[in-house]
């Protein structure tokens, strides 16, 4: 059963796959708002890398499932980190959500992450160990799988909203 009082559609995925800036893009197209979670935490709290060298992954994570949670309620297109969806409560409150997930190849991920700082994937190769693990957690959570790794954001965007009036009918 799908939540309609809460977010619109739930933007889940590999660090660097887009998300953030595919979500902006689709809630300019459906004139809604956008909440991407990792900037909630950011407002609220510093830096995520900051948080992670002064308080560690877990108080993040702690932060971002609060953010997360509130999220959800929001009648908003809603961006989450890659890492969210290790909370369990988060799973659960997902599984009422219309959610998509982006991917890219790890070629694309060794591009689109250089330089980047993300605690977690700081290269290529943790960014792959990274995903290996979670892709059994965005397969089951999501209905909808787009690789970014060749698509313009544009045309990412759009398939989203696509999918989502298709569910509408
Ligand atoms: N479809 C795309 N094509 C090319 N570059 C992209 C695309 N999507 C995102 N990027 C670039 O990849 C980087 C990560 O994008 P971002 O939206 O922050 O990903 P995420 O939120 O999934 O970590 C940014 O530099 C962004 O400009
Ligand atoms: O995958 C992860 O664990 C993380 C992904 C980041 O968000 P993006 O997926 O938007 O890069 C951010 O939440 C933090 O650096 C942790
Ligand atoms: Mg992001």
């Amino acid at each position: 059963m799908i939540n309609d009082g809460g977010a619109i559609v739930v933007i889940i995925g590999a660090p660097g796959s887009g998300k953030t800036r595919a979500g902006k893009r689709l809630a300019k197209i459906l004139d809604a708002p956008l909440i991407d979670t990792d900037k909630v935490v950011v407002a609220s709290h510093g830096p995520i890398s900051e948080l992670f060298a002064e308080f560690g992954e877990e108080y993040f994570r702690e932060r971002e499932r609060e953010a997360v949670a509130d999220a959800l309620l929001q009648p908003a297109v809603v961006t989450l980190g890659g890492g969210a969806v290790l909370n369990l409560e988060t799973r659960v409150d997902l599984a009422s959500h219309r959610v998509v997930q982006l991917t890219m190849s790890k070629a694309t991920a060794r591009l689109r992450i250089a330089g980047s700082s993300r605690p977690l994937a700081k290269n290529a190769d943790e960014w792959e160990k990274l995903v290996r693990e979670r892709r059994p957690l965005y397969d089951e959570l999501s209905s909808l799988t787009i690789d970014t790794s060749l698509m313009p954001m544009e045309k990412v965007a759009r398939e989203i909203a696509d999918w989502l009036g298709s569910q509408q009918q």
